[in-house]
């Protein structure tokens, strides 16, 4: 059981999320009210560490007028407990869930569930178990799951089967650069034939921003 997933995220031309200094400053401001406002309409949004790590982001809706209920459960996937106790994902204005792996140490684990839910999964090899991470949260009431990144977590997440929608921005922009993020990373595929298959769905321009939409085809 899982929650229908829709990964959302901004890139540039090239397909790039973030320089490869981390800046990542891409959506136009019409297409940020979009992105909050499909944050208000979903029951949860899940980042990896890495985006914890350098964004520091807040993961609330705050782009347009908003209440303190219309804010998703946060979910962090996060094996190794590092969320530093100062994030802003650990504050009051949402629900927060980290989920960690079975070789997390269990003082970082005890520090993070003073402040908020923590979920030990069981990934082979110390991972976060993404499914079990899924079946935990449709189990307590998640029917839509925003996946906002980063490149390894859509990545991890594409692997698995678990994304159903795909929600992007476009921006006009080229950032360059091998070490910058593209929007899948992680080992990848090795045969074109594997490659994830998608429907093209919707498009439209925002403020220049492009827009586009697809469903994910090849679930197995
Ligand atoms: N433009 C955009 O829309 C967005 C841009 N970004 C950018 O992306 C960058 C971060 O991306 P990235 O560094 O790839 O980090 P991610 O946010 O994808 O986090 C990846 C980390 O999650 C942990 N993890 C635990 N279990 C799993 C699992 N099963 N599968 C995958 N990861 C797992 C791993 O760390 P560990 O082993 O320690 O647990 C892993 O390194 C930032 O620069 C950020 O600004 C991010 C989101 C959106
Ligand atoms: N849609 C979108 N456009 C961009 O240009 C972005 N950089 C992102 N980033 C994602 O949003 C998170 C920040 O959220 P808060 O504003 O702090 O709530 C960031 O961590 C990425 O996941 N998204």
């Amino acid at each position: 059981m899982k929650p229908y997933v829709i990964l959302s995220a901004a890139m540039t031309l090239d397909g790039k999320i973030a320089t490869k200094t981390g800046s990542s400053e891409i959506s136009g401001e019409k297409d940020l009210e979009r992105v909050h406002k499909l944050r208000s309409d979903m029951d949860a949004i899940m980042v990896g560490i890495g985006t914890v790590l350098v964004d520091d982001p807040r993961l609330t809706v705050h782009k347009v007028p908003a209440k303190k209920e219309d804010n998703p459960i946060r979910v962090i996937v996060d094996s190794k407990a590092r969320t530093p106790l100062n994030s802003r994902i650990l504050n009051a204005d949402a629900k927060t869930i980290i989920a960690v792996g079975n070789n997390a140490d269990p003082f970082k684990i005890n520090n993070l569930s003073d402040k908020v839910d923590v979920l030990v999964t069981n990934g082979e090899k110390g991972e976060v178990n993404l499914m079990e991470l899924m079946d935990y949260l449709k189990n307590i009431g998640v029917n839509s799951l925003m996946l906002e990144g980063g490149a390894t977590l859509n990545f991890s997440m594409f692997n698995e089967g678990l994304i159903d929608e795909i929600r992007v921005c476009v921006a006009p922009m080229i950032a360059g650069g091998k070490f910058a993020k593209t929007l899948v990373d992680g080992e990848g595929f090795d045969k074109m034939n594997d490659a994830v298959k998608l429907s093209f769905k919707e498009s439209y321009i925002l403020d220049g921003d492009l827009v586009l939409i697809y469903l994910v085809k090849n679930f197995f």
